[in-house]
C-alpha cells in the first residue's frame, strides 16, 4: 500500500504520517515513512539547494527530478517489491501544486519535465486542506504570499481524483482528522 500525503506547508502532513505509522505499528504492519527531501542524504542536499538559491520554477523541477528518480530507484521500488506500506510526505502532486500553481510554470512545460521520469502510482493520496499551522517560517515557501498558496491549493483541488484521493480539512484539529484517517484505513484497506 503506497500512500502519499499532500498539502501546503505546515498543514500537518508529517504529524499525520507519524500518527498513521503508530497505528500500523500497533497492528504489526511493516511500513516505511519517507520523503524525497527528508530521507536520503542526497534529498537533504537537494532541499538545501532548492531553499537557498533563487530559482525559476523550471530549474526547481529539474532539481527535484534528480532526487525523485534517485528516491524511486533506492526507496520506493525496493519497498513496493518487499510489500511494505509506504507513507510518503509529498510526491509528484507537490510539483504540480507548487511549480505549476505557485510558480506558474506553464502546464505543457511541467508535463514535459515531469514525464521524463516513470512514477509509481500511489494507491491513495491524502490531501490535507487547511491553514499553515506552523508559527515560524521554516523555508522560502513558508514566506510566500497568500496568493501563492491560493494558487497551490487551487491546483491541488483541480487535480483531485475521486478514484484514489481523499481529503480532510485540518482546521477542525489534529485529533479529529487523525481519527478519520485511521477509520478510513481500517474500513477500506485493512478490512480487505
Ligand atoms: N490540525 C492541526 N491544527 C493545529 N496545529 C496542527 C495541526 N496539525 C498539525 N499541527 C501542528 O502544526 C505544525 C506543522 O505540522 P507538520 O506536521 O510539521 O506540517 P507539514 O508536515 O505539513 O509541514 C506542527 O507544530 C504541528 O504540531
Ligand atoms: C516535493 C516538492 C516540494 N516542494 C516544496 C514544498 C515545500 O515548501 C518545500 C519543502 O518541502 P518539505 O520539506 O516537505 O516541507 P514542509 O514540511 O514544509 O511541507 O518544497 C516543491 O515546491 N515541489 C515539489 O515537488
Amino acid at each position: 500500500m503506497f500512500i502519499v500525503f499532500e498539502g501546503i506547508d505546515g498543514v500537518g502532513k508529517s504529524s499525520h504520517i507519524r500518527g498513521v505509522a503508530n497505528f500500523l505499528l500497533e497492528r504489526g504492519i511493516q511500513h516505511i515513512c519517507t520523503s524525497e527531501f527528508g530521507n536520503l542524504p542526497l534529498g537533504k542536499s537537494v532541499r538545501n539547494l532548492m531553499m537557498n538559491y533563487d530559482m525559476t520554477g523550471e530549474e526547481e523541477i529539474l532539481l527535484i527530478n534528480l532526487i525523485r528518480s534517485y528516491h524511486i530507484r533506492n526507496v520506493l521500488i525496493p519497498s513496493i517489491q518487499a510489500n511494505h506500506w509506504i507513507l510518503m510526505d509529498r510526491f509528484i502532486e507537490s510539483t504540480w501544486a507548487y511549480q505549476h500553481g505557485g510558480k506558474q510554470v506553464p502546464y505543457n512545460i511541467v508535463k514535459k519535465l515531469t514525464d521524463s521520469i516513470k512514477i509509481p502510482k500511489p494507491d491513495l493520496t491524502i490531501l490535507l486542506d487547511g491553514d499553515n499551522h506552523r508559527s515560524v517560517a521554516k523555508d522560502k515557501f513558508d514566506k510566500e504570499s497568500k496568493d501563492f498558496f491560493n494558487r497551490v491549493k487551487a491546483v491541488y483541488k483541480d487535480r483531485f481524483d475521486q478514484e484514489n484521493w481523499i481529503t480532510y480539512n485540518t482546521n477542525i484539529g489534529y485529533k479529529a482528522v487523525q481519527s478519520m484517517i485511521r477509520e478510513y484505513l481500517a474500513e477500506n484497506i485493512l478490512c480487505c
